[in-house]
């Protein structure tokens, strides 16, 4: 059922019982829906589902309900504008009941799998007159006679008293027989006035058939026997066979749903019939649909026939073409032509409107997809600077101060590149660059490997922490692992330029608390405060080239989780500011491969890590195999123009270590040739 019934049932409990007993009748009646769109199809249940509901949280009998639902027809379709059809469907009270199949018919365009009810008026009098109200729907009845009376009252001024004679179940048809009873001031008025006309103009008003068929060209006349006797102009050209036939095997009749038989359909003269779906049988092969009708009956006594006045329906020129009709068929004195026109130009339009609605719904969905790749470039970019659990905090309109957070347990890496300043003086800026850039793509792809984080790089320093953003208990391990792979990465830098034979790192390591969090506006950036970072700052200071010194905090947190898992050689102790000094260790050799970061161990580990569905991280990030990243990219272009004075380390990168990996022996992790 269409949802504009079952938005009039809903809107007459939200307004009668308010929105709280709304709601509960939805849950008593299992409808999720809340609003019903009106040119929707909905299941034909449905309506009867939202009225007992409503019976069973209110208490109010259903008759009554539909009957009140009913009452308030006319004042709900003012909210779709239909209430002005109505106004003009009759000028009586009658006129208007007898005009309701039409409408019902007309309304097809709004709704075009509509299965309405059936109207036919009879009996009229002076005191009110007998209504059939046919539907394929059942319990309808108290909800009709609601709407009767409001109409009546509505826009007739008129009060109708409802009997009810007879209910029929027929044809899997309800067929509820009503006497209207009401004061009927126009019966016979027009009668009347249409008979005073002079007799003597009457009886010179003589037609000769042929113009009779001619104002007519789609008239059907038939007999008794229901064999149709002769057809309209318009008929005659596309369907000339059918006559002497019989009209019951010709034409299927649609509306009123009553049988097409001579006795039947006498009864609904002047009444609206629809005959369609024109079945001409060429032999035993049944044609395909073929014309569709609308129409009235007359009864024509000299006759003794009944004529069938219609016009085509086309709600699509097609269909035209394909019934062999043309419109110079149709006549021209009443609105058939335009109908028609009008109906295949809303057809058009329609199309049209379709075809558009389709483009932009296209062109909404390219646009989501280039805003969704954009967002996800700038995500990129974001995450580039900032932790994504906290790039995703100031997304969502948190302060940065909001996004500040103090980490218990961290352990800091800063590595530093041996006599740097003295490198830069024999390079180019452009060369200084492109040296830092190799460098540090390389230690980029190895924090990745080792579930460290990135905090920043200044100058030839580069540093990193593990234990925040991403918590875990590892953060020692993660970051000594980092720091042996950075000093195997730097040795393998070697012959880069001929201005520069090799590069020395040192590297520095302090375990402790931090708070971590964004400074800055408009250059948001990530920072670590605190006595933490200032050590492991002195532990690269005082470290000696291609060695990691590592703090008393770091070596012991390592041998308190698991002892022995590196080898260390103690040092002597430093003074990191008057009077206070660390002992300090360098790091050896480490047993068995490195742990490989994992949401096990580390928490939230997948707020931190990349989006690894993203298909654009070659934009970014290093390209997949086959796929050239940027840094590799415009380093070919600088080859070709023989700018390019570093040879980059080869883009395998680092090879990946993996628990798994056949190391069995402590992995000695002094470069080929540091000093120690
Ligand atoms: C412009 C005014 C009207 C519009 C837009 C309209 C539209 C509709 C629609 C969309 C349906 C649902 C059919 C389906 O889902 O297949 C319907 C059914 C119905 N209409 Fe109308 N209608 C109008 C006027 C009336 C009037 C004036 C009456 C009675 C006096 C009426 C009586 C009914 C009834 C009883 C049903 C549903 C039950 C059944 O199918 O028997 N309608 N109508
Ligand atoms: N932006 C920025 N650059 C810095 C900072 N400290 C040092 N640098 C730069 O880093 C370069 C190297 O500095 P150092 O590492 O202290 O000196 P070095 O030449 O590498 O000698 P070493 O003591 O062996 O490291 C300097 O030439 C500066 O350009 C800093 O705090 N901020
Ligand atoms: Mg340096």
């Amino acid at each position: 059922m269409y949802g504009l019934i079952i938005d009039h049932i809903a809107t007459y409990i939200k307004e009668k019982y308010g929105e709280s007993t709304w709601a509960e009748v939805k849950f008593v009646s299992g409808v999720t829906e809340d609003t019903f769109q009106m040119d929707k199809k909905f299941s034909e249940g449905l309506s009867h589902k939202l009225i007992w509901g409503c019976h069973d949280v209110t208490g109010d009998p259903v008759d009554e309900l539909m009957n009140n639902i009913g009452t308030s027809f006319y004042k709900f379709l003012t909210k779709y504008e239909f209430n002005k059809v109505l106004r003009v469907l009759g000028r009586t009270f009658p006129q208007f009941l007898n005009g309701l199949d039409n409408l019902h018919e007309y309304l097809r365009f709004t709704f075009p799998k509509l299965k309405p009810p059936s109207f036919y008026c009879e009996h009229e009098s002076r005191t009110g007159l007998t209504l059939h109200y046919r539907s394929k729907r059942r319990g309808f009845l108290h909800y009709v006679q609601g709407q009767i009376r409001n109409i009546a009252e509505e826009l007739f001024q008129t009060e109708v008293v409802i009997e009810l004679l007879d209910i029929e179940h027929d044809m899997n048809l309800e067929h509820i027989i009503m006497r209207l009873h009401f004061n009927n001031l126009d019966f016979n008025r027009q009668g009347t006035a249409y008979r005073n006309l002079n007799d003597s103009i009457l009886e010179k008003v003589k037609i000769t058939s042929d113009i009779f068929f001619d104002i007519f060209p789609f008239i059907i006349v038939f007999n008794r026997g229901m064999r149709i006797r002769n057809i309209g102009i318009g008929l005659l050209r596309v369907m000339a066979g059918i006559v002497g036939k019989k009209i019951n095997k010709t034409f299927l009749l649609m509306r009123p749903f009553i049988r097409f038989r001579w006795e039947e359909v006498h009864v609904y003269l002047d009444g609206y019939l629809c005959l369609t779906e024109e079945r001409h049988r060429m032999g035993d092969v049944e044609r395909e649909k073929f014309l569709s009708l609308k129409g009235q009956m007359f009864y024509m006594e000299e006759w003794e026939s009944i004529c069938y006045v219609g016009i085509p329906v086309m709600s699509h020129l097609p269909q035209m073409y394909k019934s062999g009709l043309f419109i110079n068929d149709f006549a021209l004195h009443d609105s058939s032509r335009d109908l028609v026109l009008a109906s295949t130009q809303q057809a058009a339009e329609l199309k049209l409107l379709l075809h558009q609605e389709a483009q932009k719904s296209r062109n909404m969905r390219e646009n989501m997809n280039r805003l969704k790749k954009e967002r996800r470039r700038t995500d990129k970019l974001l995450y580039q600077m900032l932790p994504k659990s906290v790039a995703n905090l100031l997304r969502n309109g948190e302060s940065a101060v909001a996004c500040c957070e103090r980490f218990d347990s961290v352990t800091i890496l800063f590595t530093d590149i041996v006599e740097f300043t003295k490198m830069c003086s024999s390079l180019t800026p452009l060369e200084v660059i492109e040296f830092l850039q190799v460098i540090y793509t390389n230690f980029d792809k190895i924090i990745d490997v080792h579930g460290v984080y990135k905090v920043e790089t200044i100058g030839d320093a580069y540093m990193v922490v593990s234990g925040a953003p991403t918590k875990t208990e590892h953060d020692a391990e993660f970051i000594l692992d980092c720091a042996s792979q950075f000093l195997v990465e730097a040795g393998k830098m070697v012959n880069m330029s001929a201005k520069i034979p090799k590069i020395d790192i040192r590297a520095g390591v302090h375990s402790g608390s931090v708070v971590a969090g964004v400074v800055g506006l408009s250059m948001p950036r990530y920072c670590l405060f605190g006595e933490t970072v200032f050590v492991a700052n002195k532990m690269e200071q005082n470290s000696v080239p291609m060695k990691v010194l590592v703090s008393e905090t770091t070596h012991n947190k390592i041998e308190e989780s698991d002892p022995g898992l590196y080898q260390f050689e103690m040092r002597e102790e430093i003074e990191i500011r008057d009077e206070q000094t660390i002992q300090t260790f360098f790091v050896v050799s480490r047993h068995g491969p490195p742990r490989v970061p994992s949401p096990r161990n580390c928490e939230s580990r997948q707020d931190d890590s990349r989006n690894e569905e993203d298909d654009d991280d070659d934009l970014i990030f290093p390209g997949k195999a086959g796929r050239k990243s940027p840094t590799s990219e415009a380093e070919d272009e600088l080859k070709k123009k023989g700018q390019l004075s570093f040879t980059p380390v080869s883009d395998t990168g680092i090879e990946r270590h993996s628990r798994n990996s056949n190391r069995t022996h402590s992995q000695d992790i002094t470069p080929r040739n540091s000093l120690t």
